[in-house]
């Protein structure tokens, strides 16, 4: 079976600098899968260039055999980091939804009653069907995430593809939101994300892909989590603490608590 998504051979970045080299990646038809690296590692841009808004240097990225660049945008959700979105534009959680439906062509006023239905049908799946009408600057971090979640989602894409979904929100709305992916995922969805946060990748996610520059390991949590591979990762190393079968992967040093008065 070909992969859903196959990145071949690719070097990509910026004028200024290239992020990666000859890297060579496949994610499957139906796979839930998380990008892990260091800041400034390349996560961002290996998403953009599978979104085929990033041009490869060299090299080839597939979409189900085709060309990421010639596939239309609706086949991929997108759900961008959310740090990176300017809340005072004015627009209701309902509005932000009906935007994953406009191409250039249409502005957004006018919506149809299906339209609306099917906002209203999947902010209900979602659980946010009761903030629909409230500014999206006044929604939690967990109802945003949902929002642009249904964003992304409205167009029934083949593939969903979320930058730092976990970021953001407190400990909780976290594993909410990656219940929820898995739930997505389990109807065969492929779903493809970065995170910084290692624990909630070992807990939700059958797969990890470590990456700095290039893939530096790749496989189930379990046997990927391992200080060896973290600390090539990272750099640095990363403590790993072990209880029975629970795993804490510590992101920073562990601390001696001040006792000082
Ligand atoms: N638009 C751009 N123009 C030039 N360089 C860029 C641009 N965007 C990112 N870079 C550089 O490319 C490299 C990879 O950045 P990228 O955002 O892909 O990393 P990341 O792993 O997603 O980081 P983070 O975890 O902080 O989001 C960095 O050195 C960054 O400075």
């Amino acid at each position: 079976m070909n992969p859903a998504i196959n990145l071949i051979d690719v070097t990509a970045g910026y004028d200024s600098t290239i992020v990666f080299t000859h890297l060579s990646l496949k994610i499957h038809a139906g796979q839930f899968a998380g990008i892990v690296g260091p800041t400034g590692c390349g996560k961002t841009t290996l998403l953009k260039t599978i979104l085929g808004v990033q041009p490869v240097l060299s090299g080839e990225v597939l979409l189900n055999t085709q060309p990421a660049n010639s596939v239309p945008g609706k086949k991929i959700g997108y759900v961008p980091q959310l740090e990176s979105v300017d809340w005072s534009f004015p627009v209701t959680v309902e509005e932000v939804i009906l935007m994953g439906l406009y191409t250039n062509k249409r502005s957004l006023p006018w919506q149809s009653r299906e339209e609306r239905e099917q906002v209203h049908e999947l902010a209900e799946k979602l659980g946010i069907y009761n903030c629909l009408r409230q500014h999206i600057a006044h929604t939690s971090g967990g109802q945003r995430q949902r929002a642009f979640l249904a964003r992304a989602l409205i167009n029934n894409p083949q593939f969903l593809v979320l930058d730092e979904p976990t970021s953001g929100v407190d400990i909780r709305t976290q594993h909410e939101v990656l219940h929820l992916l898995g739930d997505i995922n389990s109807q065969g969805m492929t779903i493809l994300l970065t995170t910084h946060d290692l624990n909630a990748v070992a807990s939700h996610l059958p797969w990890v892909i470590c990456f700095n520059n290039g893939v530096v390991a790749e496989g189930r949590p379990c046997d990927i989590f391992t200080n060896e591979i973290l600390a090539k990762t990272y750099g640095s190393e990363i403590v790993i603490i072990k209880h029975g079968e629970y795993y804490l992967i510590a992101n920073s040093t562990p601390l001696k608590l001040n006792h000082n008065p």
